[in-house]
């Protein structure tokens, strides 16, 4: 038996059509897109309301304390760069951090990748110029290619199927993966295999071998093992083109309510947050668990006016803020918002984002970021919930599984003349394999401290 939704509820899903939509790509062939997004509607879903109800609960769960969100993942996914290594690398990566938090803190740690789905970009500029030429800016492998030429740089909507496609592929492995057996918590050693020869690797080395004895006592004490066989993971994108969100939303047949099926999680950019914007508008009728990005100009009324609009009611798990503020603000602007919303009531589960506040661009050139000034925005972080008695309930990081060298900095001292060693991101830089565990054990660390 299935339940329909209201036609109320169907026709408040057309409603973002009638609103102001920031940074959306202008489609050179409408016809195109209408025949893509009609093709999309018929397409399965990706996940399913329930698994999205699951994590509303988990994340209800950070929000008081009683677990901690950890969500990484690239900047842009890329097409070229949807392949097996790639995504077992960003899977291991987030489990072997998620191992040091969960048994440095003793805190059950919530899995999500920044990963099926996330191959949509807000820009600061529309366009790019490069020797005398403009053209569109690269918008993410949804809507254009990198390359500088005009053919790749026009938006075609054709690629929303190609994300759809991808999407499909990267959740089927990380389901694979994770419920297959590969993210075993008696695998905690292997993951680190071939990594050794690095202060942060010689760290997780011992710290597995800790787990290691910890789980051969709990064994030999009878406790039941199958339970670590599979993890729960979860998938998350920024959700910025509407006619892809809107073409993945569905009506879930137990309950009748909207959820968007493109990922468990969606949040809402910096750049797209506008109270009366289509945005807004269109996440405020999912069931899903969403965020917004908070950055540095947000007020305390700004914050309240979001939760009017996205968690009316203060469904526990419901809204999470991600702020990403800068290392220079955090301390200043975070303690106002958080006082604010905390004296409202409604629950919200209060994220960092260190990267985004903390971008700069090289002597040389590249898109960087400093780690130790990365660390000190999370450091901040804590110290501004610390101090007023609320809840750090997790972090969100742009990061790789392989041995990129995008951000400045960490115990391999990647310095200025190693950016052009292997710099591939196509938007923001991210943190390498051993830059994400120097910062898990960072972030244990302030944990424990709490
Ligand atoms: O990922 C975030 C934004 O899309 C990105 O930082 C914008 O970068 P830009 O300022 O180079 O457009
Ligand atoms: C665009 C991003 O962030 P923000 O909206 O915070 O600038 C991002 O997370 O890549
Ligand atoms: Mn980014």
């Amino acid at each position: 038996m299935s339940i329909e939704a209201t036609p109320e509820v169907l026709s408040g899903l057309q409603h973002w059509r009638e609103l102001p939509a920031a940074q959306q790509p202008q489609w050179p062939d409408e016809g195109e897109l209408a025949r893509v997004t009609t093709e999309l509607r018929e397409f399965p879903p990706l996940v399913f309301a329930g698994e999205a109800d699951s994590l509303r609960e988990k994340l209800a769960m950070a929000a008081r304390g009683e677990a901690f969100l950890l969500q990484g993942g690239d900047c842009a996914e890329t097409f070229a760069e949807s392949t097996a290594d790639r995504i077992r690398n960003k899977i291991q990566t987030i489990l072997q951090m998620a191992a040091v938090l969960t048994y440095g803190a003793s805190l059950p740690v919530i899995k999500m990748g920044r990963m099926a789905g996330q191959y949509a970009k807000p820009r600061s500029s529309d366009q790019e110029t490069r020797d005398g030429t403009t053209l569109p800016a690269y918008r993410g492998d949804a809507v254009n290619g990198h390359p500088f030429t005009e053919a790749d740089r026009t938006p075609d909507p054709r690629r929303l199927l190609g994300a759809y496609q991808r999407s499909a592929t990267t959740i089927n492995l990380i389901r694979a993966f994770t419920n297959g057996g590969f993210a075993d918590l008696r695998l905690v050693h292997q993951w680190n295999r071939g990594f050794t020869a690095n202060p942060a690797y010689a760290r997780y080395e011992v710290l597995a071998a800790e787990i290691d004895r910890a789980m051969r006592f709990m064994r030999a004490a009878g406790v039941d093992f199958e339970a670590l066989r599979t993890v729960d993971f979860y998938t998350s994108h920024e959700a910025l083109l509407l006619e892809y969100e809107a073409a993945m939303t569905r009506i879930d047949s137990r309950t009748g309510d909207p959820y968007n099926t493109s990922a468990h999680f969606l949040w809402i950019g910096e750049r797209t947050r506008q109270l009366d914007g289509a945005h807004v508008d269109l996440l405020s009728r999912v069931r899903n668990p969403i965020g917004v990005k908070l950055g540095p100009t947000t007020t305390a009324d700004d914050a309240l006016a979001l939760m009017d609009r996205l968690t009316p009611d203060g469904e526990p798990g419901r809204l999470t803020f991600i702020t990403r503020m800068g290392a220079g603000k955090i301390r200043d602007v975070l303690p106002g918002l958080v006082e604010r919303v905390t004296a409202d009531g409604r629950p919200v589960t209060w994220v960092c984002d260190p990267m985004h506040g903390n971008t700069i661009t090289s002597p040389s050139g590249y898109k960087t970021r400093e780690l130790a000034t990365v660390l000190d925005e999370v450091h901040g972080f804590f110290e501004v919930h610390q101090a007023l008695g609320t809840v750090p309930g997790g972090l969100h990081v742009e990061l790789t599984g392989d041995d990129v060298t995008e951000v400045l900095g960490g115990s391999e001292e990647v310095d200025e003349a190693a950016l052009a060693r292997r710099y591939e991101t196509l938007v923001d830089p991210r943190l390498n394999h051993q830059q994400s565990l120097e910062m898990a054990f960072d972030v244990a660390e302030m944990l424990r401290g709490y």
